[in-house]
C-alpha cells in the first residue's frame, strides 16, 4: 500500500494572475511548481493547517476564503489527496523561504510551466 498524504493548498489571486511556486530539487515532485500549502497534522482543520503552512513557508498571514476543489492523485511513491482553497493576503509579501522561485501567473501562462500532477483539475477550474 502507498502512504497516504493529505494536504492543503492556497489559491492566492491577484488582478487576474495566481500566486505560483517551484519546489525544489528533491523528490518524486522536484522542481515541479505547485500553489504553496502542506500537509495537514493531526487535529488541524483544513483552514488552519493552510494558514499554519502559509506562514510557516512565505512568512504572510492569509484569509482562507472559498473552498475550491478536492483532487485525488496517484503518484508512484504515495497517493496524494489535496483540498484547494482560495485565500487573501492579510499581511505579508509572500516571501519564499521553502521554494526554488515563485510567480503571479495567469491561467493562461500557467500552461508553460511544468505543474504538479495534481494541480491540473485546480488550474482547470480558475477562472
Ligand atoms: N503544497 C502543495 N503540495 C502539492 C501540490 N501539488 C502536489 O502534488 N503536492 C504534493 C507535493 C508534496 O508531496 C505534498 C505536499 O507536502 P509538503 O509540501 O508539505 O511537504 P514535502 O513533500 O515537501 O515534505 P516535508 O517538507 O513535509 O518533508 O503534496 C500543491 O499544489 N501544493
Amino acid at each position: 500500500m502507498k502512504k497516504r498524504i493529505e494536504v492543503v493548498a492556497a489559491v492566492i489571486k491577484k488582478d487576474n494572475t495566481y500566486f505560483c511556486a517551484q519546489r525544489k530539487d528533491q523528490g518524486e515532485l522536484a522542481r515541479k511548481w505547485e500553489f504553496p500549502g502542506g500537509k495537514i497534522e493531526k487535529g488541524e482543520t483544513q483552514a488552519k493547517a493552510l494558514k499554519r503552512e502559509i506562514k510557516e513557508e512565505l512568512n504572510t498571514i492569509i484569509e482562507v476564503k472559498d473552498f475550491l476543489i478536492t483532487v485525488n492523485h496517484e503518484y508512484n511513491t504515495f497517493n496524494l489527496v489535496m483540498h484547494a482553497y482560495e485565500c487573501e493576503v492579510i499581511e505579508g509579501d509572500l516571501d519564499t523561504t521553502e521554494h526554488l522561485d515563485q510567480k503571479w501567473l495567469t491561467k493562461e501562462e500557467m500552461a508553460a510551466f511544468d505543474f504538479a500532477a495534481a494541480d491540473l483539475p485546480i488550474i482547470d477550474i480558475l477562472n
